[in-house]
């Protein structure tokens, strides 16, 4: 999904500010009135500020942010485990502030996983008792839950290891067995907190591979936080990019890319690894465009990519080509555009780019 859906957003949080302090609604109401951060640090922290945004079924959502931007806590006003001081935070239609403590639990329980940067695993359970521990605590049968933690095991690279303890796995493995108890929850959403961040850089990328291709068969609601651009970037199906508690853009990882809002956002995309965001159908021209040379090529050769394929699968094909490819829509194998080799080397340029200066009209 590249484009917000109209489908009924999972999450909506509206106006959501979030204060930790003696006042915060005092804090709330002086930010309101016009005063900054700075202004209300004697009365609290304002730790996120006005954020506004929907999460779509299937969407991989991520907030990225420095540290001390307001990451860790506006996930956690998504689950209320810190409940917004103002705003409204709706999971699944479900305005949280409603919910008595025991309807907040079942929410959480059926509906909500999360996954953290240290994941805790119960030293002197296996592999696969730690795994199904979520369905134990839904009260889910011992053989179903077995059965389902293997399967995800299996999933995220653990076939073979069910039996073995956490001490016996690196640090990678561990976090693979966080996942899969995520994933045998079998919740609508999860909640990513800095997954991957401890993980070592290969690792890393390993990981982000198996959550997209887990991702792409499970499709769910996914809310995940980095600190780092390319990995925001890559998960992303939206980003929103927080400084200093607020959001100062939300878009497709294309969209940040190609149009920051700031020169903050556009600080950041310089170092991104375009050749794994970027995409045919961004780069494309379209098939209306094509010239009859062009035409004449592509009817000798017909090598093609479809139109998510990332510039990583494409450079091989062009290489191979030896001249334009076409672009076919992920569906069909309908030609949509072409790309030829200098749109490709264009796109795969880092360009500095243009800053547009006022920051909160493009959120
Ligand atoms: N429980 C708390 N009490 C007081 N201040 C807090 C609390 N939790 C967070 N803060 C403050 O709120 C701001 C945002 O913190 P938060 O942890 O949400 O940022 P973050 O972007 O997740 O950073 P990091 O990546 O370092 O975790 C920071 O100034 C932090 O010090």
């Amino acid at each position: 999904m590249s484009e917000p859906n109209t489908a009924q957003p999972v999450i909506r949080a509206e106006n959501v500010y979030k204060v930790f302090g003696k006042r915060p609604e005092a804090v709330v109401e002086r930010m309101k009135a016009g005063e900054t951060r700075q202004d209300v640090e004697d009365e609290g922290t304002a730790a996120v500020i006005d954020a506004t945004f929907n999460v779509y079924p299937g969407e991989i959502f991520v907030v990225m942010g420095l540290s001390g931007s307001g990451k860790s806590t506006v996930i956690r006003t998504l689950n209320a485990l810190q409940p917004a001081t103002t705003g409204t935070v709706e999971v699944l239609g479900h305005d949280l502030s409603t919910l008595s403590a025991k309807e907040l639990r079942d929410l959480r329980s059926k509906h909500i996983s999360m996954v953290f940067q240290h994941f805790a695993l119960f030293p002197h359970w296996t592999v696969v008792e730690n795994a199904a521990y979520s369905l134990e605590t839904q009260g889910v049968d011992k053989k179903v839950r077995y059965d389902r933690a293997r399967e995800v095991l299996a999933a995220v690279g653990l076939k073979g290891w069910e039996d073995s303890y956490p001490s016996e796995l690196s640090g990678g493995m561990q976090q693979r067995v966080g996942l899969a108890r995520a994933l045998a929850a079998d919740t609508d959403i999860m909640l990513m907190d800095e997954a991957f961040s401890a993980l070592d850089p290969l690792i890393r990328r390993e990981m982000q591979d198996e959550l997209k291709e887990i991702q792409d068969q499970l499709g769910r609601t996914i809310v995940f936080i980095t600190h780092d651009l390319n990995e925001a970037m890559f998960l992303g199906d939206r980003i929103a990019v927080m400084k200093d508690g607020k959001i100062v853009q939300i878009g497709t990882p294309e969209q940040i890319l190609s149009e920051p809002a700031d020169e903050y956002v556009a600080s950041f995309t310089a170092d991104v690894d375009r050749a794994r965001v970027l995409t045919a159908d961004a780069i494309m021209i379209g098939e209306d465009s094509l010239t009859a040379s062009d035409r004449e090529a592509f009817e000798r050769k017909a090598l093609t990519v479809k139109s998510t394929a990332t510039l990583q699968d494409i450079v091989p094909v062009v290489i191979e080509a030896n001249g334009p490819i076409g672009v076919e829509s992920v569906d069909s194998n309908q030609r949509i555009g072409y790309i030829p080799l200098g749109v490709l080397l264009e796109a795969l340029t880092p360009q500095r780019s243009e800053v547009v200066p006022d920051a909160e009209e493009a959120n």
